[in-house]
């Protein structure tokens, strides 16, 4: 999704769903039978539902997949994000963190060594909560207690940020896990009908790596951000449940809708997009004039009933607004859709399909987060080389004749020499 993989994963059956099962792993269709089938495409999909039998996939297999791809992305200097989604009780917190006998994908990318290469590099580790539309920092322990929620900011140039968020240097593995559970025991956790420990809350755990580089002979750093993210789990509501607990389902409800919308708007946009462009391209590569008009949809401003780029509205929902560089900006996102292996769950698996279905149309345009004033003289430098290069072949058409080279060569190369001092 969004330019990286979109992956699937079922997990075992829960002891409440094995009554009037109807579980069907078959990899070859429907055969003779009058069922109804509909298709999903994804990148990857995960069989996860008995480990004796031989097409299990093992965390280890999905952090093979996943993960590596993660760090890759960190090290060549991307944003990365890493996102689980899915009905509640299906394995979002077993994806994303594991259990004690059987690490999660977060733990595994923890193990920051193996990012470092030959390059010099700094960890940065963040954790934080959102409940009840709140953000609550998950590495402050009782000191956040006391504290009012923090406030959600939008930088200009970096993007929405949690203001006054901790942020913990880590030099090793051993360090980064054990923030890890320090945040995982600071999590808001409760029973529902489904699951005795439901995460309440959607928890981000932010690992921001720094390398530094020699560009070009220049001092330089590369930053990037990997956000992984456990969503709390969407749910329907029970009339049985405590006040507390229908409040926290409706504000969990709230933002997995505006994340849904987020996603189809993002989506649209990008189909959008890419038609334009299919469109564009056809217009430049043929004759018809009657072609061009249609690329007016992409304007946005006035233009008689074009079609125009949806409003995202990332500020509907704090966990939106901070993902929106995940989700639509600048970073490699990668969405593990969880569903659950029993026929009770249909509707609810069948809503998440669709819903990573959307999600794997989004195109995002990541790029490598190098130092400004680095990138400014790398830009320099290639406008000189294309000044040169123009200059050359100017003096090519306007004086062809040979006797004539050596003294353009000279008057080219002190236009050059100026345009080195500039
Ligand atoms: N692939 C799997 N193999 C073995 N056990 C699993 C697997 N996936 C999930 N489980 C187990 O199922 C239970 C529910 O999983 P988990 O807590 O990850 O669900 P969740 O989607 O995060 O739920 P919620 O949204 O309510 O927090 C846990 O006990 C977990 O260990």
């Amino acid at each position: 999704y969004i330019g990286s993989p979109l992956l699937v994963r079922n997990r075992s059956l829960a002891q409440y769903e094995s009554k009037g099962l109807f579980l069907d792993g078959r990899q070859d269709g429907p055969g003779e039978s009058r069922e109804k089938v509909l298709e999903f495409g994804f990148d990857y999909c995960y069989w996860s539902v008995a480990p004796e039998e031989s097409h299990y996939a093992s965390q280890e297999e999905v952090f093979q997949d996943l993960g590596v791809t993660v760090l890759a992305g960190a090290s060549e200097g991307y944003n990365v994000c890493l996102f689980a989604y899915g009905q509640t009780g299906t394995g979002k917190t077993y994806t994303m963190m594991g259990t004690l006998d059987s690490m999660g994908l977060t733990p595994r990318i923890c193990q920051v060594r193996k990012w470092s290469y030959n390059s010099v590099y700094r960890v940065l580790v963040s954790f934080l909560e959102i409940y009840n539309e709140r953000v609550r920092d998950l590495l402050r322990g009782r000191e956040q207690k006391k504290k009012p929620s923090l406030r959600v900011r939008e930088h200009p140039e970096k993007g929405p940020y949690v203001q006054d968020l901790s942020q913990h240097v880590v030099s090793d593995y051993k360090q980064a896990v054990d923030l890890l559970e320090e945040g995982i025991a600071n999590r808001i956790t409760a029973a529902t009908h489904i699951h005795d420990a439901s995460s309440r809350s959607h928890a981000i755990f932010t690992i921001q790596y720094t390398q530094a580089i020699l560009e070009n002979n220049l001092p330089s750093e590369i930053v990037s951000k990997i956000n992984l993210v456990d969503l709390a789990g969407s749910e329907r509501a029970d009339p049985h449940y405590c006040r507390d607990r229908l409040t926290e389902g409706s504000n969990i409800n709230k933002s997995l809708v505006t994340l849904g919308i987020v996603i189809s708007a993002l989506a649209q946009n990008s189909q959008m997009s890419s038609s334009c462009q299919s469109i564009n391209s056809v217009a430049s590569e043929g004759e018809g004039s009657g072609v061009a008009s249609h690329t007016s949809c992409l304007s946005g401003g006035g233009g008689g009933g074009g079609r125009r780029h949806c409003f995202i509205p990332y500020r509907d929902s704090v966990l939106t607004w901070l993902l929106k560089d995940s989700l639509g900006g600048n970073a490699k996102t990668i969405m593990i859709a969880t569903v659950s292996p029993s026929s009770s769950s249909y509707n609810e698996t069948l809503s998440t399909l669709h819903y990573a279905a959307h999600a794997r149309n989004i195109v995002n345009k990541p790029r490598v987060n190098e130092d400004a004033s680095v990138r400014l003289i790398r830009e320099l430098r290639e406008e000189i080389d294309r000044l040169k290069s123009m200059l050359l072949s100017f003096q090519m058409q306007r004086n062809p004749s040979p006797s004539l080279s050596d003294q353009r060569d000279g008057s080219l190369s002190d236009i050059v020499n100026e345009l080195k001092v500039e």
